[in-house]
C-alpha cells in the first residue's frame, strides 16, 4: 500500500489563550508511528490534526500535499480516526449496520457493504456481535465495534486515540495484533507503552512539544526517566 506522506509546518495550537501545540514541524512516512506522554500533554491535539478534527492557528498540515484546512473532507477519507471513547463514534442502534453506515457514506451497494462488514467483524473475531445492539455493549465490545467500522473503510492511515483502554488482555493482544498486520499506516496515541514494542518510530510529547522522536526503545526510556524526575 502507498502510504501518504504526513507533514506538520511549524503548527502550534492555541486554546483559550493557551498553546496547547507550540510550532511543531514533523514528517510520517512510517507505517507504525506511536505517541506518548503525559496527561495533558498535547498527544490527542496532535493526532487530531492528522485528519483536520483539529486545525493549526498558526501553521499548516499536510496529508499527501493536501492542506488539512482546505481538504478536510477529502482528507477524512483516507485518514481514519478511532476515539478514545467509542460512543462518540457509534452512530446506528445494530452493530452491523453501525459498520455498514460509513460504507454507505462512501458510496458502497449493498452487496459490497454487507461483505465487507462481515469480513471486518470476522478478521477482528466479533463475528457474534453483528447483530446485537450497540447501545447493549461493554466498553470494550464498542471499542472493537468502532475501530471495525474504521477498519471496514480501508483509509490509508488510521489514528488511534488511546485505543486500549477498556479492552480486556484477549482483546488488547487481538488489537496488537491486528495493528501489526494492517497493511495501512497506524498512529497510536497511547499511555500503554508495551503495545508500541514493534513501532517504528515514537514521538514523546512534553508541554505541548515533541521532546523525543526516534525507535520505540529510547523512546520509552527517555519518557520513563521524565516520569520519574
Ligand atoms: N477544545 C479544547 N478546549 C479547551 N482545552 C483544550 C481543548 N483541547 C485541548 N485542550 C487542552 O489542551 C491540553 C492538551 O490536551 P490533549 O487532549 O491534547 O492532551 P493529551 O496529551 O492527549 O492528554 P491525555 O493523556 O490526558 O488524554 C490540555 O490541557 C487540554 O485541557
Amino acid at each position: 500500500m502507498n502510504l501518504p506522506q504526513i507533514r506538520l509546518e511549524n503548527v502550534t495550537v492555541t486554546v483559550e489563550n493557551r498553546d496547547v501545540l507550540k510550532n511543531v514541524s514533523l514528517t510520517l512516512d512510517e507505517r507504525r508511528i506511536g505517541i506518548i506522554g503525559a496527561n495533558g500533554a498535547g498527544k490527542s491535539t496532535l493526532s487530531r490534526l492528522i485528519n483536520g478534527l483539529v486545525l493549526p492557528t498558526q501553521g499548516a498540515v499536510y496529508v499527501d500535499g493536501l492542506n488539512t484546512a482546505k481538504h478536510a473532507k477529502k482528507i477524512r477519507r483516507d485518514v481514519g480516526f478511532v476515539f478514545q471513547n467509542p460512543a462518540n463514534q457509534i452512530i446506528m442502534p445494530l452493530v452491523a449496520d453501525d459498520i455498514a453506515f460509513g460504507l454507505k457514506n462512501m458510496g458502497l451497494g449493498a452487496k459490497e457493504r454487507d461483505a465487507r462488514v462481515q469480513q471486518t467483524l470476522a478478521q477482528l473475531n466479533i463475528a457474534h456481535l453483528a447483530d446485537r445492539e450497540s447501545h447493549t455493549l461493554s466498553g470494550g465490545e464498542q471499542q472493537m465495534v468502532a475501530l471495525a467500522a474504521v477498519i471496514a473503510m480501508q483509509p490509508r492511515t488510521i489514528v488511534f486515540d488511546e485505543p486500549t483502554t477498556m479492552l480486556d488482555l484477549r482483546n488488547r493482544l487481538g488489537f496488537q495484533r491486528e495493528v501489526a498486520r494492517l497493511p495501512q499506516r497506524a498512529i497510536v496515541v497511547t499511555h500503554d507503552l508495551e503495545i508500541l514494542e514493534d513501532f517504528d518510530r515514537v514521538l514523546v510529547v512534553t508541554d505541548g512539544q515533541v521532546a523525543f522522536d526516534g525507535p520505540a526503545d529510547p523512546a520509552i526510556a527517555h519518557y520513563t526517566q521524565w516520569s520519574r524526575a
